[in-house]
């Protein structure tokens, strides 16, 4: 069975600079829960509360409901996989999985099957003999998710793992860390400060800045409907631009941006005033590029072909600069210095409030 975990109002002071002040989050049995968010922001301190190689000045960490803020890391029955393998290079390959449980004190005939088990999840049971210095980055990772799975435990805590390994490989390791975890459904923090890697691999992703939480939610969501500016900037790229809101009665109203384009929005909060200054966040893949008719004036600056997708640098008439993706099959590359009409669809962009940034409005439908 898989067990859930509680992280209540925790606290963590290094001196007196307090690092997280009151943090809660709730992971779901079996959930693949990952912590995101930009170097120094706390995620590797919080893994290390859970596990317990870090102090907790307050609040509560529990797993299953029980509290462990008290019961030292060997006792608690977490694995941890670090940025750095940790796997003992004088062990060859079954020596560095069969640790764990020699330590445990597991018989010798259930040591030799059970580490013969998890060579064949980890897919590296041809290996088993060699030493680690003979390993690719990828198979010493693979022994050290083995090592850390091997003993069983609650909880697997992944602090940046694929971080030594060039993209393909990440690639290749994230695929196979999420179907092992599937298969073994044991309940994983993981922590990144890679997006692409958070939503492709997690259920549900906490982005972190300064020790905060901003948004816990699903990849898609966090991607699609981010609840602030720093997320929607964090994940992806976004354009954010200034604009204004008109509004009559009701609680329906215009954006309206600057040189007068207009796009009219739903479901309004009732707080928000005609006039109000706002920031509207746009997924540089929403623009659609026109020759002429309705949308922001813009200059096309330079631009990238990425094979897949046109980057383009565009200016707005106001002076500000943004990007817009295109697709392949959209159109022929545009050439540099050409005038263009950037439509946007309402239901695509977020806006915010100009000053708190949190979020003001959503787009209708996804
Ligand atoms: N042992 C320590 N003593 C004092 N300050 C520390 C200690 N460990 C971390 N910090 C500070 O705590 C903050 C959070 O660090 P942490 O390593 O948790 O961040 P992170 O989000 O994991 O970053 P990264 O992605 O770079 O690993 C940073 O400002 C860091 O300098």
């Amino acid at each position: 069975m898989s067990v859930s975990i509680d992280i209540e109002e925790v606290v963590k002071k290094y001196g007196n600079d307090t690092i997280i002040n009151g943090l809660s989050l709730h992971v779901k049995p079996g959930e693949f829960f990952t912590l995101l968010g930009p170097s120094g922001c706390g995620k590797t301190t919080l893994l290390r509360m859970i596990i317990g190689f870090n102090s907790i000045e307050g609040g509560k960490i529990k797993v299953d409901g029980r509290v462990v803020n008290d019961i030292p890391t060997n006792n608690r029955n977490m694995g941890m996989v670090f940025q750095n393998y940790a796997i003992f290079p004088h062990m060859s390959v079954k020596e560095n999985v069969a640790f764990g449980l020699r330590m445990r004190k597991v018989p010798e005939n259930d040591i030799d099957k059970q580490v013969d088990e998890i060579l064949k999840i980890v897919k590296i049971d041809h290996l088993k003999d060699r030493m680690p210095i003979k390993l690719s980055g990828g198979q010493q990772q693979r022994v050290a998710l083995a090592r850390a799975i091997v003993i069983h435990p609650e909880v697997l805590l992944m602090d940046e793992p694929l971080s030594n390994l060039d993209a393909k490989l990440r690639v290749e390791m994230r695929n196979a860390i999420k179907s092992i975890q599937r298969q073994i459904n044991i309940t994983t923090v993981y922590v990144t400060h890679d997006q692409e890697e958070a939503l492709a691999i997690s259920d549900r992703i906490a982005i972190m800045h300064n020790g905060v939480i901003q948004q816990i939610d699903s990849p898609k969501n966090i991607y699609q409907r981010p609840v602030n500016t720093f997320v929607s900037t964090f994940i992806g790229l976004s354009n954010l631009i200034d604009a204004e809101i008109s509004k009559n009665q009701g609680c329906n109203a215009s954006i309206v941006f600057d040189h007068g384009y207009c796009v009219f929005m739903e479901n309004i909060k009732d707080t928000v005033k005609n006039g109000q200054k706002i920031l509207v966040s746009v997924r540089p893949e929403e623009f659609h590029i026109r020759s002429a008719g309705e949308g922001l004036k813009a200059t096309i600056k330079s631009s990238v072909f990425l094979g897949l997708t046109t980057h383009y640098f565009v200016q707005l008439e106001n002076g500000q600069d943004i990007q817009v993706i295109q697709d392949r099959d959209e159109q022929d590359i545009i050439p540099d210095g050409t005038t263009i009409i950037l439509a946007v669809n309402p239901q695509k962009i977020n806006v915010f409030h100009y000053e708190n940034k949190t979020t003001l409005i959503r787009g209708g439908k996804e």
